[in-house]
Order: structure tokens, then C-alpha cells, then sequence
């Protein structure tokens, strides 16, 4: 179940309230509870049981002129986007001392796409983990409460070689924000380091260099860092940077994933089969099975009912495959046939496959209460290649299906 946060919208104008309302409501994640006024916003915020993710606001409000509105969200600790008609350097700097998360001037219908995204980011980052390192504590401190306040999860070192120690012992950390200047190993090494590690090609690392040390940031970049910051910084530009690597790593990442997963079934596509199985075989010193599976008389569903009822039995065969064979290799190799590979002897494979095949005789799918078979064909005795197996595997699907489909057919 999807837990949804109450975002609180403090503004007097009807027409933004409504698009703002209209943005938030789309996303499930958010509930927007909306206020014309200040004293609105107040009765609001003193209900108890209501605690909120965080505040969109509008800084000049009838009955509070002057901005008090953003002391009053930010005296409950509630990260506070500003939305204003108008753009002025002092107040924009005024606003970030304070501690708001953004300020966006309302000057076109792109601004409330923006605010949106900045709620949408903060939610993201609620599960990402930061690892500082930095010897200067007031640096790292200071460092801490910026990323804080954009809500992700910060991980402090006082040196290279600690980050370096954090980074194996916690894989799950996303990016690295490095000073250079630290005892053991310092900044520069340490981006070196990693760099080398295919490990850690998708860290984002953000290094940190001192004002006037120009050579140090060149240095950095190519080492292998995504950006670097000049010290001091403006808490704004750390931000926007820190977002930006990490949206692009992101990005990065998404179009990785599209190009080795079936968009059909959410299974992986052929390539990254061949891709993961070859390397999965050579590096394999135990047993090894290799199933191709294909469902019976698909064709006829399809003109039965048509290919969008054909898609939807796919994806939910995909699924199927999933529950049943966590941590196998698992793709559709093209159309209605599906691969499995994984590092088990063949009599397990067979016993598998036997209970998952019983298992999908018992159900209906769809509205229409559709029944579905496979043949399958087992490669488990140990071939020269991958392709290989493949080819032994496919060879006994077909005997399978020459046999009166609904059947494995394997060499254990
Ligand atoms: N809906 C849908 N159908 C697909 C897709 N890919 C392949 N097919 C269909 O799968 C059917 C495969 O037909 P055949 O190769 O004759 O096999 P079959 O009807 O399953 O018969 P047997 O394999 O001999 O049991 C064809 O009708 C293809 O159009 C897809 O992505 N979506």
C-alpha cells in the first residue's frame, strides 16, 4: 500500500491553488490540503494529528503580507517551498538562510511543474544514502544539514580511507561528496581508487576543492568525479548540483535497465540474458540448468480474443515466472517463449518447473478464465557453451511439443 504524505498549500489566489491542487492530486504519493490565508494555514497546522511531508507557499498572503508565512511552516520543522509573484536577489537570499528547501518565482505554468518536482525529489531522496568524507567537522557538519534538509540519508568519514571502507561495508551508498585535503588517503586518490573498481561506476562523487585551487577541480573531473564544488558555496548551487549528478546517474540508470528488460513482462529481455548467462556459465564451478518454455497454442488466444488479451496473458505469465523462480535468470526469448537459467543440477530444475506447470493448470486468466499450458525442454549436463544449452534445451521443447505439448522433456 502506497503511503501518502499531506502536502499543505498556502495560497490566495484561486486559479494557482487549483492548479497546484490539480499537480498534486496526480501523483498518489501526495495529498494536497489547501489554505487561502495565514490564519488558515495556522488553524491547520495546530491540528495534532496532522503532520505534513511539506509546505508549498505563497509569500504575500492578505491577512500576512510580509512573508511570515514561511517563519510559521518553518518553526514546525516542515520543508517549505516558496512560490512568489515577484523576484528579488535580497529576498531570495533571505528566504534560503532561513532554511527554505526553494524559491520559484510564479512566471510561467512551468513554475508549478517545478515546485512539484521539488517535492517530488525530496520524497525520492528519503531512501538515498550520502556518505561525506571530510576531516573538517564544521565543513561536514555544515554539509550534513544542507543534504538533510533535502531529506537523504547522510553517512559522515573523516577521511579517504574510511570512505573507502563505508563504500564496501554499504553498497547501497548512491553518492560521495569528498573534500581533497584529508590524512590517510586523500580526496583525489580516493576518487582514483574507485574509479578503478567497476564496482563503483555509478557512484556519483561531488568533489570538493578549495577557492583559487584550480587545478585541484581539472584534477578531480579527471579522476573520474561527476562534478566538483568550490568551497565556500552558496547552499543553492550545492544543491542544484547535487541534484543534477544524481538525476543524470538516475537517468543513467533507467535507460540501462530499458535496454535489458521486456517492456511487455518486466522480465529480461534476450540480450541481457546472453549478456548474464555467458558470464554466469564461466563463472560457474557448480551444476548449471537451462529451461525454455513456450506456451501451447498461443496463437489460437490471440485470435480468440484478440492481442490485447494475448499482452495482458503475457505480462501475467511473466509474473507467474517471477514468483515462482526468484533469483533465476529468468527472460522472454522472444514472442510466447521464456528462458530459464540458473545455478542448480537439473533434477531440482525439473521438480521446479513440474510444481510451477501444475500450478498454472489450476488457474484462469483473465476475465475470459483462459487456460494456459507450456512445453518445456531442460538442458542440465554440462555443455561446451551457453548457447550451447540453449540450443540443446530448444531442441527438447520441440520434442516436447512433437510429443502432445503440456510436458518437460529434459536430459537429466
Ligand atoms: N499478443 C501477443 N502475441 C504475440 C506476441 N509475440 C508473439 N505473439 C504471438 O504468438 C503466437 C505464436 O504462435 P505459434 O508460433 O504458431 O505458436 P502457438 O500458437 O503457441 O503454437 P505451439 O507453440 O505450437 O503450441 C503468434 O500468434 C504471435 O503473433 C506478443 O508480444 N503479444
Amino acid at each position: 500500500m502506497v503511503v501518502q504524505h499531506k502536502i499543505l498549500v498556502v495560497e490566495d489566489s484561486a486559479v494557482v491553488l487549483k492548479v497546484l491542487n490539480h499537480l498534486l492530486s496526480q501523483s498518489s504519493l501526495f495529498v494536497p490540503v489547501l489554505c487561502e490565508c495565514y490564519a488558515e494555514a495556522m488553524e491547520k497546522l495546530n491540528q495534532v494529528e496532522d503532520s505534513y511531508f511539506a509546505a508549498i507557499v505563497d509569500l504575500n498572503l492578505p491577512d500576512a503580507e510580509n512573508g511570515e508565512i514561511v517563519d510559521l511552516i518553518l518553526d514546525k520543522n516542515i520543508p517549505c517551498v516558496v512560490l512568489t509573484g515577484n523576484f528579488d536577489d535580497n529576498l531570495r537570499l533571505s528566504l534560503l538562510n532561513k532554511g527554505v528547501l526553494d524559491y520559484i518565482t510564479k512566471d510561467s505554468r512551468y513554475s508549478f511543474n517545478h515546485v512539484i518536482k521539488v517535492i517530488e525529489r525530496l520524497h525520492k531522496n528519503q531512501g538515498i544514502k550520502v556518505l561525506v568524507a571530510e576531516d573538517s567537522l564544521t565543513s561536514r557538519r555544515f554539509i550534513k544539514i544542507l543534504l538533510e534538509q533535502y531529506h537523504f540519508h547522510v553517512i559522515e568519514v573523516e577521511n579517504g580511507q574510511e570512505a573507502l571502507a563505508k563504500l564496501e561495508e554499504e553498497p547501497e551508498i548512491r553518492m560521495l561528496i569528498t573534500d581533497h585535503n584529508m590524512p590517510l588517503v586523500n580526496g583525489y586518490e580516493l576518487v582514483r581508487m574507485l574509479r578503478q573498481n567497476t564496482r563503483f561506476q555509478d557512484l556519483v562523487i561531488v568533489g570538493l576543492s578549495a577557492e583559487g585551487d584550480s587545478s585541484l577541480s581539472a584534477k578531480f573531473i579527471k579522476a573520474g568525479a561527476n562534478d566538483f564544488l568550490k568551497k565556500p558555496f552558496y547552499h543553492e548551487e550545492f544543491h542544484c548540483r547535487v541534484i543534477h549528478n544524481l538525476e543524470a546517474q538516475e537517468m543513467l540508470v533507467k535507460i540501462r535497465n530499458l535496454a535489458s528488460v521486456d517492456s511487455l513482462t518486466g522480465l529480461k529481455n534476450r540480450r541481457s540474458l546472453f549478456d548474464e548467462g555467458e558470464r554466469l556459465f564461466h563463472r560457474s564451478s557448480q551444476a548449471v540448468s537451462l529451461a525454455m518454455l513456450d506456451l501451447d497454442h498461443f496463437k489460437s488466444i490471440n485470435d480468440t480474443y484478440g492481442h490485447l488479451v494475448g499482452d495482458e496473458i503475457l505480462k501475467m505469465v511473466g509474473r507467474e515466472i517471477q514468483d515462482a523462480f526468484p533469483g533465476f535468470l529468468s527472460c522472454r526469448f522472444g514472442g510466447e517463449e521464456f528462458c530459464l537459467f540458473a545455478e542448480i543440477n537439473g533434477e531440482t530444475m525439473h521438480n521446479l518447473l513440474e510444481t510451477f506447470l501444475t500450478r498454472l493448470r489450476c488457474k484462469e486468466f483473465t476475465d475470459a478464465k483462459i487456460s494456459l499450458t507450456f512445453s518445456v525442454g531442460v538442458c542440465s549436463q554440462p555443455k561446451a557453451s551457453f548457447e550451447g544449452m540453449i540450443k540443446v534445451a530448444d531442441h527438447f521443447l520441440y520434442e516436447a511439443k512433437r510429443l502432445g505439448r503440456d510436458q518437460i522433456v529434459s536430459d537429466k
